[in-house]
């Protein structure tokens, strides 16, 4: 059996939101490919410190510091690898590059330069995740007004938008999670629908969001370009992963208005359950735009919130 290695690799953000990545040297394998700076975990160093250390070697910079985000395992011919890849935002220095062919600032939503590292393809596909779900709450408040404050919402930015309607009639849940659909497309935001694969394809939506308790009765990961789940327990996060879902969404990490008693994680049990998992978890539970440092510092890749979409809309 092939020795696992560790790698530890950094989403590097410049100011304009984009993201680095450098092009293999020709004297390694995959020479020509494209890759997250950083590189292997030395013994009894931990991956946050390795990064850090390859950053400062590889590209001279230094960085305050790095947020955990998503750990992918990968078998090579030449070896299997874990990575482990955090974000990081805050650095500073100038780059010199001393170990690629050359280095290149790519948009999260739509990177240009390729082939890249074959391992890399889902954490490009996590990148593209907004970092904010709006999820709807139509039945409490009404369909018009839902409508309005999702238009303002999408205006101000709103990116990803989860239909959740429990106890709306398939009659009018069509034709609120259409029109949904429509409107959000216009501005370029992806929607997923809570519960119903068959709903969502019939809507046009992007994607399914499924409800835990069809997390163990579902054979296989539905074929729509995002599906997510909601997850209560690490075992519920485990099971997403091994179905291969793009994301979880984890909670509730504060109390809520919806779920008022129900019990809370706080965010160091949040950061214990997502440690080392291969997708994307979004921070649920009475949040607030205030809140997306302290999710992202816990690992988060950013939150859902049904209140905090719409009221300040
Ligand atoms: N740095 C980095 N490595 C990645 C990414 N994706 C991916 O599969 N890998 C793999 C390729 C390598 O097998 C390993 C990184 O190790 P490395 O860069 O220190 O080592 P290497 O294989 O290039 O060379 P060497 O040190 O063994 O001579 O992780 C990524 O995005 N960034």
């Amino acid at each position: 059996m092939m020795k696992r290695v560790e790698v530890a690799a950094g989403v590097i953000f410049r100011r304009d939101g984009r993201f680095l990545l450098g092009q293999r040297a020709p004297d390694t394998f995959y020479a020509g490919y494209w890759e997250f700076p950083g590189g292997k975990v030395e013994p009894g160093e931990s991956p946050a410190d390795a990064l850090i250390r390859e950053l400062d070697e590889e590209l001279g910079i230094r960085v305050q510091g790095v947020r955990p985000w998503i750990t992918r395992e990968h078998r090579y011919e030449h070896a299997h690898v874990r990575l482990h890849f955090f974000e990081v935002a805050e650095w500073e220095g100038e780059l010199h590059d001393h170990v690629h062919s050359a280095l290149s600032w790519e948009r999260v939503e739509a990177p240009e330069v390729g082939p890249m590292l074959p391992a890399n393809g889902p954490i490009l596909k996590a990148l593209r995740l907004p970092r904010w779900m709006g999820i709807t709450h139509a039945a409490e408040i009404g369909v018009q007004r839902q409508l309005a404050q999702l238009d303002a919402a999408l205006a101000g930015g709103l990116r990803l938008v989860q239909v959740r309607e429990p106890g709306m009639p398939m009659p009018e849940l069509r034709a609120f999670a259409g029109e949904v659909v429509k409107r959000a497309h216009a501005c370029g935001a992806s929607v997923v629908v809570n519960g119903s694969v068959e709903l969502a394809a019939e809507v046009g939506a992007d994607g399914v969001h499924l409800p835990a308790a069809q997390l163990g009765a579902l054979a296989r990961r539905p074929e729509l370009e995002w599906v997510g789940a909601s997850c209560h327990t690490r075992a519920e996060l485990e099971r997403a992963a091994e179905l291969g879902l793009d994301y979880a969404v984890l909670g509730a990490v504060q109390p809520t208005a919806t779920h008022p008693g129900q019990p809370v994680l706080g965010w160091e049990r949040f950061a214990e359950l997502v440690r080392g998992l291969p997708m994307p978890v979004l921070a649920l539970g009475g949040l607030r735009q205030n809140d997306v440092e302290c999710a992202r510092t816990a690992g988060a890749h950013g939150i859902a919130a049904i209140r905090a979409s719409w009221d300040q809309s």
